[in-house]
């Protein structure tokens, strides 16, 4: 039986680069910027949580269950992975963040197998030069370990990744796929690129 995946898309940051706009809510040729993601996983995944600290309601408009991070406090993207890690019943998670509108369409498939194959606890995808920092498939089991690394007062990402077995999977193909919206200007510059 294939495995069950949930989504998480990472959207509980406080966007000080987007001038603090709420950023998966902002305008991106017509729709807010999450949209674009969730489209982009609607047929990779078996289900969707939206994670976001703010504006839960308009969250809420796609139908999908909108989690805050149990900790309040802002503690970076693995709070709010912790959050959905705690939630869900699939078997593996993927994490994607709410500023990636151009993720592959090939993103699970190949994340699960690379993970399989290396009997790894996540799989993490790069653009074939950096591992993405918010893009990685994982295994429920670890929530404890996340959660242990953040009461101990750790942040970073890579630092609690690097305790697992890891593997990470190129996406060197696909050039575009992990460009990542900060900036208004940045948005500005993929509007014309997805328009096209
Ligand atoms: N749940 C949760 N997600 C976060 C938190 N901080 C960042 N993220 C998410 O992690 C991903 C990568 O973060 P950034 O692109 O730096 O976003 P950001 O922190 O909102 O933006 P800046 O303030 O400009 O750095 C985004 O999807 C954010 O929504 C947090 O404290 N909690
Ligand atoms: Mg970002």
């Amino acid at each position: 039986m294939a495995p069950q995946i949930d989504a998480v898309i990472l959207a509980g940051g406080m966007a000080r680069r987007m001038g603090g706009n709420d950023k998966g809510l902002v305008d991106l040729n017509g729709q807010a910027m999450i949209c674009h993601t969730i489209d982009k996983l609607t047929s990779q995944v078996d289900g969707i949580m939206i994670n976001a600290n703010r504006n839960q309601e308009q969250y809420e408009q796609w139908g999908y269950t909108v989690l805050s991070d149990l900790d309040s406090g802002y503690l970076g993207p693995l709070a709010g992975m912790v959050t959905a890690l705690k939630q869900t019943k699939a078997d593996y998670l993927l994490v994607v963040p709410c500023d990636c509108p151009m993720l592959p369409d090939d993103l699970v498939a190949r994340l699960l197998a690379a993970l399989e194959r290396e009997q790894a606890d996540l799989a993490i995808a790069s653009d074939g030069e950096y591992e993405q920092p918010v893009v990685l498939l994982l295994k429920p089991h670890l929530a404890p370990s996340m959660q242990a690394f953040l009461d101990g007062g750790d942040r970073k990402v890579f630092l609690w990744y690097s305790q697992h077995k890891v593997v990470v999977e190129s996406f060197a193909d696909q050039p575009n796929a992990f460009v990542n919206i900060n900036t208004l200007e940045q948005k500005h510059r993929i509007a014309e690129k997805i328009a096209k």
